[in-house]
Order: C-alpha cells, then structure tokens, then sequence
C-alpha cells in the first residue's frame, strides 16, 4: 500500500510538534512538510531533540497551496484564529485537513466573537466539518474531509460525562467541570505567566466563567442529552505545576437515583469496544497513567447523600487532547486500523 503523504503546519508548537512525533513511527505515513512561523529555517530536531534519527527536516514557512497539492492530509496546529485561513486552499489542493485548533468545532458561526472574540472567515465550512471525538461521531469521521480535533480539556470532560448524560438519568444544569491541566496546554508560545518561577509550587485558576472550551463542551452534551433543552455547565479550568496532564472531575446532579454499580455499568456498556478508554472500577484516574499516551482514563462514582455523580477523566492534553487524537481520527479517515502507530502505554512514573 503506498503510503500516506502527511504534513504538519505549525509543527514548531507543542501539538504541532507531537503530531510528527506521532507520525514519525506512523507505519503508514511518509512525513512531507512541516512548516513553522517564527521557527522557520529552523531544523525539526534541533528544536525539539527527542526527534534525533527520526525527522530530518527543516521547518519551513507555511505555503497552504503548495501543501495542499503535495499532501494526503494535513495537520493544522496553529493559534486558534489563524487556522480557518489555511483550510480552504488546502481542501481545494485535494488534501484532507485535521484542524488540532478550535476554529471549525463550533457549528454556530455566532459564537466565535462571543468566546473566541474573532469573526469566522469561513461559516460555510462549518457545517461540514465533523467533531473528532470517536466515542461520538466514528462514522461522520470516516467520511469527512474537515475534521475538527476537540479541546483538550473537551476531550476529558466530554468522555468522564457523556456515559451519565445520555442515560437521562442525570439533570441538564447544574453540572460542574473543575478541570486542571499541566503547563504544556498553553503552547510553546505560552508567554508570560507560564514561565518556571511563577508556575513552579504555584495553582491557580483562570478564565472563570468564561474559557472558550464551555462552549464546545455544552454543544456535544446538549446533543449527547437528545433532550429539548440546552445543557449547561459551569467549567473552571485550573494551571497546575506539572509538565502535561488534564485531570477534569465533574460533578453531574442526578435526576433520579442511581446506585453506583449501575453508573459504572453506563461506562462500561458505552466504551466496552474503545481502544483508547480505560474505565476504571476499583482506581481512580491520575495524569501520569496517560502521561505520552492516547488514552484516557476515566471512572464514576455517586454520592448518594447528595444525588451526585462524580466523574473523573485523566488524559494527556498532547496525546489525547490533541495529537493522539488528531492521529487517531486520521487512521479513520483514510480507513486504517484506528489504533495504528498509537497502540503503546504511556510512561510511568
Ligand atoms: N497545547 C495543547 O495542549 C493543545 C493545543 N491545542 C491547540 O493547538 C493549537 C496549537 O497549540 P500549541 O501547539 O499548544 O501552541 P504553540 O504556541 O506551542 O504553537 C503554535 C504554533 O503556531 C505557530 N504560529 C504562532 N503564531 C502564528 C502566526 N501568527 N502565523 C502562523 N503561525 C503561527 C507557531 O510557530 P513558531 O513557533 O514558529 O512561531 C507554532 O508552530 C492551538 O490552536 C491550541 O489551542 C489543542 C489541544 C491541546
Ligand atoms: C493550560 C492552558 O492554558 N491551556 C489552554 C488550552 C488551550 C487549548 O488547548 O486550546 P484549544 O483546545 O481550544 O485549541 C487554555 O486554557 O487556553
């Protein structure tokens, strides 16, 4: 079988630059391009050594046209924002686009200036793009050409609440995400605050009441739920001092009782035939169980003094928060194996 030409854009980021490590031990993927902005010029392993004797290339700056005709598929890891200009002359090029940022997961082209405070340039593709989550949407994937990667605090969040959600079993407000991630989810380009000195033994939150990734989260839940209503969730992210990781505990009202057994069942029934979900019974997620991985780790348990499910979700936000998943959505889209070149655990300790 010839093999998959494949190209990176935004590859001197931390998503950009897991993706080629991902694609670079990839059996069926010949690596083409990989570009950079401010890091063009730059060779792919000086930036980033780990990828000594497996990547040879030097980042180069991004022409979508050109990369567009000579690729099967592309990888666009760039700001969100600066995403959506490189889609159309890549599909028109004949390549397939996975978009690791946010600007096609959204199918409401009014909600990018509320949560994202910039116009869509290209609504219509909206509506042709399929959200990546597999657990949701493995069919659509397979026959798109504009995949949209989920978030990653999404990717943890949706996969601990969506077993509960669609039993009906559970209220459609009042939920509560307390997510935490590690410091590679800011990015390369991260900038101030991210810095060793005042994230080192330091925990904070942020974006309170307003991060961008509620509104993807409430959009999968809400159509998860196939209820009349809209569902809402109160998301608070938070910075931790570790290098990657998202751990989301979400507590979820019950609307009727569910004895604790039973809620684990809801897990177990819908991830049962998942290659990358691990439901734990008797252990609970912790990040560096996934650490380098595709997988996540997930587990539910009920309070039933106060009619909660309390679900928690563990995953890499470069593995399964982002490329891991960019990876495996792209083994579905050219009809490979889905756990092809990501079929390896994580590493611990
Ligand atoms: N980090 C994470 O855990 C996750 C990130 N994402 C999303 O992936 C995307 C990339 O994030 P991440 O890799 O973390 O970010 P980084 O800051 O690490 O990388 C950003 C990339 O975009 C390039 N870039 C920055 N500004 C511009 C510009 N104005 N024009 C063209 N290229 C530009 C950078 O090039 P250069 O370095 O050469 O200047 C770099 O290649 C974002 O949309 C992010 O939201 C999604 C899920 C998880
Ligand atoms: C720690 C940290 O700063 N994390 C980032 C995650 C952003 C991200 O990954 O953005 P998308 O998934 O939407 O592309 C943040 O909260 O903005």
């Amino acid at each position: 079988m010839e093999k998959i030409r494949a190209s990176v854009i935004g590859a001197s980021g931390y998503g950009g630059a897991e993706a080629v490590r991902l694609l670079a031990t990839h059996p069926q993927i010949d690596i083409v391009h990989v570009t950079a902005d401010s890091q063009k010029g730059r060779e792919m392993s000086n930036l980033y050594p780990n990828l000594r004797r497996y990547v040879d290339q030097t980042m180069i700056e991004a022409d979508a046209e050109a990369i567009g005709r000579d690729s099967d598929v592309t990888f666009v890891s760039l700001p969100s924002g600066k995403a959506m200009h490189m889609v159309l002359p890549l599909l028109e090029g004949g390549s397939k686009v996975i978009d690791i940022a946010a600007d096609f997961r959204l199918h409401d082209a009014s909600l990018y200036p509320v949560w994202y405070k910039f116009e869509h340039v290209a609504p219509t593709y909206l509506g042709e793009a399929v959200y990546g989550l597999p657990e949701l949407h493995r069919d659509e994937i397979r026959d798109t050409r504009l995949l949209a990667n989920p978030g990653c605090y999404p990717a943890a969040s949706l996969l601990a609440i969506l077993p509960l959600i669609r039993s009906g079993k559970t209220q459609t407000s009042g939920i509560v995400i307390d997510a935490k991630s590690g410091v590679s989810g800011a990015g390369r380009g991260g900038g101030g605050g991210f810095g060793y000195a005042e994230v080192n033994e330091n925990l904070s939150a942020y974006s309170v009441t307003a991060h961008n990734h509620t509104a993807e989260i409430e959009q999968e839940l809400t159509a998860a739920a196939g209820g009349d209503g809209p569902v809402r969730v109160v998301f608070t992210p938070h910075l931790v001092p570790m290098t990657r990781g998202i751990l989301a505990t979400a507590y979820v009202p019950l609307a009727q009782e569910l004895p604790e057994a039973e809620a684990l069942a809801l897990y177990d029934d819908m991830y049962a035939d998942e290659p990358f979900v691990r439901v734990l019974h008797d252990a609970l997620p912790q990040t560096k169980a996934t650490l380098g991985s595709n997988y996540c780790d997930v587990t539910v348990r009920v309070n039933p003094r106060t009619q909660t499910a309390i679900a928690i979700a563990a995953i890499d936000n470069l593995g399964r928060g982002a490329a891991g998943q960019a990876v495996q959505n792209m083994n579905l889209m050219f009809d490979l194996p889905e756990a092809t070149g990501l079929a390896f655990p994580g590493v611990f300790p």
